[in-house]
C-alpha cells in the first residue's frame, strides 16, 4: 500500500488527503516530524508560505523534510508548497527548503487576478485540467534538470525535477485527480527503485 502524507500545519491539507484517497492510495495528515518515517511521499499544500515556514520551524520540520527529499522520496508542492520547495524567491533573501531548482515569484498574477481558473495542458499528466489559482506564484526560471510541465499566459505554472513536483495552482480543489494520480505514480515508482 502506498501512503502519502500531507503536511498539515496550515492551509488546504484536508482536500489533498481526499484527493489522494480518490486515487486509491492512503492519505494521512502529517503534524509531527516522526510521521515522515511512515509515509512514501509528501504533499506540501497551498496556504501562506511565510506562515507555514513559521510553523515548520516551530515543529522542527525543516531538516527532516529536506532529508526526506534527499533520501529519494517524492515531494509535491502546490502553490505555497511550491514556494517552500524553491531554491530562489524573487525579491527575497529567504529560501525555505530550497530543494528544487526553480526561481519563483510570489503573488505573481497581480491584484486584479487574485484568484481565477484556467484550463491547462499539463505535459504527460493531463489535458484540459481545470486549474484554480489563488494568489498564485509562478516560476520565473528553472534549472537545466527541471522540466516545465505547464504554462499559463507564458508563465511556468507546473514543473518537475526528478522526484520533486510543483504547481502554482490548487489541484485538490476540484474533482479532477489526475495530477494527484501522477504524483502517486511517481511515489510508487520511487518505492520500487528505493527497494532495490
Ligand atoms: N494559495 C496559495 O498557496 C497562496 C500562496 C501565498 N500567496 C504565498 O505567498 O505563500
Amino acid at each position: 500500500m502506498t501512503t502519502i502524507g500531507v503536511l498539515g500545519l496550515q492551509g488546504a491539507f484536508r482536500e489533498h488527503v481526499r484527493s489522494v484517497e480518490a486515487t486509491g492510495a492512503t492519505g494521512v495528515v502529517v503534524k509531527r516530524k516522526e510521521q515522515l518515517d511512515e509515509i512514501d511521499g509528501l504533499i506540501i499544500p497551498g496556504g501562506e508560505s511565510t506562515t507555514m515556514r513559521r510553523l515548520i520551524d516551530k515543529y522542527d520540520f525543516l531538516e527532516p523534510i529536506r532529508a526526506f527529499g534527499n533520501s529519494g522520496k517524492p515531494i509535491f508542492g502546490t502553490c505555497a508548497g511550491l514556494i517552500l520547495l524553491a531554491s530562489e524567491i524573487d525579491g527575497s533573501y529567504d529560501v525555505h527548503l530550497g530543494v528544487m531548482d526553480i526561481k519563483v515569484r510570489r503573488n505573481a498574477f497581480g491584484r486584479q487576478r487574485d484568484s481565477f481558473e484556467a484550463d491547462l495542458d499539463i505535459e504527460g499528466v493531463a489535458e484540459g485540467f481545470n486549474a484554480v489559482f489563488i494568489r498564485a506564484p509562478y516560476v520565473e526560471d528553472v534549472g537545466e534538470n527541471t522540466k516545465v510541465l505547464a504554462r499559463y499566459d507564458g508563465h511556468i505554472v507546473a514543473a518537475q525535477q526528478g522526484h520533486y513536483l510543483a504547481c502554482s495552482f490548487h489541484p485538490e480543489l476540484t474533482d479532477d485527480h489526475r495530477i494527484t494520480a501522477h504524483f502517486v505514480k511517481m511515489v510508487e515508482e520511487s518505492k520500487k527503485t528505493l527497494a532495490l
